[in-house]
């Protein structure tokens, strides 16, 4: 029998939360200013504590909308501020807190779970699978110039703090997004103006206005000591076209005393290079981990999503934490839906994760073992139905 409770906390245990959250990646609990910021990035009954006896455990969630492959945009939970006391660590309390969330999100219809991860081992074992990928790159502001087809772009318009947390929420709602994408409720806004606010260098939004009106936003601030070359953070960017992308990196290569120009963590196929005269004035600074996605549904999952063209694959999915996810799918160019069919494929509830929005081949993970191959020509058919036109990628920290 375990010596810790889990229930959802109530509004007045949020703060109670954060200080424990904030303690276990090494943060001072939030002042009173701070906090009052931080209360609303917490949704009303989305955190659960453990209690043994005392709150020792914690694990928060929020309601959004995930955008599969083909564009239908299904119920998800991001998951965020897990952290259990250092005292208390190694004895279940995380899995439990995992599993009552999960049961939680499929007992009212939540059909992903989303989380970026602190550590690349924790989260797997509870079906989250690493479902996006991005790259972070910097430009020689000084060098670089856009090739002289490259669409001019249409008025930019520089706004305050204030402004932008106004603007910003509605023009990124209109915007088509790549599969991957996800809404960002109020309380992700919060979040981002909490850390706009909270910075010591001051936050920059511009807007792109298109042919239609506010079509791509970026937000930015400039750091760089007297002496270090200054460098432009890009941390958000939007944009609904490729004018509107152009647009928005011809203002950002033209910001004075500014020396490289940094995108953080953005798609892999964001096409940098291509609009510049010399590729080499781009440099990619890093690959990282983006969104690790859990399929809290997958017969939901699996039928959302349209699918590439190629033989249909029968496939079998294990999950042991959901059962109801196990059994045999038939993949087809037309969709997917349970058979008793026998499968070519099995593979486990994270490795599916892995492969359903694209960013991993299913023949790669085939060839490390993570699927068992039944029938030899079935990989080479996943992969093609798996496939996306464009790289998978959610562009919302949380
Ligand atoms: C989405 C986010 O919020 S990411 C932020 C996550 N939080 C942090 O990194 C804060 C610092 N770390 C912690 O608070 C804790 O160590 C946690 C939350 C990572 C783990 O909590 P615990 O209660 O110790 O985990 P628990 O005892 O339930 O372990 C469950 C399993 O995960 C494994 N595990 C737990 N933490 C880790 C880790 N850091 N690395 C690798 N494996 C881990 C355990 O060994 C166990 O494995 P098993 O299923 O084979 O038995």
């Amino acid at each position: 029998m375990s010596d810790f409770e889990i229930r959802t906390l109530g509004v007045d245990e949020h703060r109670a939360a954060s200080d424990l959250f904030r303690g276990t990646v090494h943060f001072p609990p939030a002042d009173d200013t701070e906090w009052e910021r931080t209360a609303r990035t917490y949704q009303p009954g989305g955190t659960l504590g453990a209690f043994g006896p005392e709150l020792v455990g914690t694990a928060k969630a929020f309601d959004a909308e995930l955008t599969v492959p083909g564009g239908a945009r299904l119920p998800m939970a991001g998951v965020t501020g897990v952290g259990v006391r250092a005292d208390r660590t190694r004895r279940g309390i995380l899995r439990a807190l995992m599993t009552a969330q999960l049961e939680d999100f499929a007992g009212r219809g939540v059909v992903f779970a989303n989380l970026l991860a602190s550590e690349g081992t924790i989260y797997g074992r509870f079906g989250y699978g690493l479902a996006t990928r991005c790259r972070t790159y910097s430009v020689d502001r000084h060098r670089a110039r856009l090739r002289p087809e490259v669409p001019a772009g249409g008025e930019l318009e520089l706004l305050e703090i204030d402004r932008a947390f106004e603007v910003c929420p509605g023009i990124y709602e209109r915007l088509r997004r790549r599969p991957g994408g996800m809404t960002r409720p109020e309380v992700l806004w919060r979040l981002y103006e909490n850390q706009a606010r909270r910075g010591t260098q001051p936050m920059k939004t511009v807007v792109h206005h298109g042919p239609d009106g506010p079509d791509g936003f970026v937000r930015y601030f400039v750091g760089g000591g007297h002496d270090q070359p200054k460098r432009l953070e890009v941390t958000d960017l939007s944009a609904g076209s490729p004018a509107a992308f152009a647009g928005l990196w011809r203002f950002l290569l033209g910001v004075d005393l500014v020396d490289r120009v940094v995108a953080e963590e953005r798609a892999l196929d964001e096409p940098i290079e291509l609009i510049l005269a010399d590729h080499r004035h781009a440099t990619v600074e890093r690959v990282a981990d983006e969104h690790w996605i859990r399929l809290v549904d997958v017969p939901k999952a699996l039928a959302a999503r349209e699918y590439g063209h190629a033989a249909p694959v029968v496939l079998e999915v294990v999950d042991p934490l959901l059962p109801g996810n196990s059994g045999a799918y038939r993949i087809t160019p037309d969709g997917a839906e349970r058979t008793d069919g026998p499968a070519a494929l099995r593979l486990d509830v994270t490795s599916l994760a892995m492969v359903y929005l694209g960013t991993w081949r299913v023949s790669a993970l085939a060839d490390a073992g993570r699927v068992e191959v039944r029938d030899p020509a079935a990989p080479a058919a996943a992969d093609a139905l798996f496939g996306t036109r464009v790289a998978s990628w959610s562009g919302t920290y949380f």
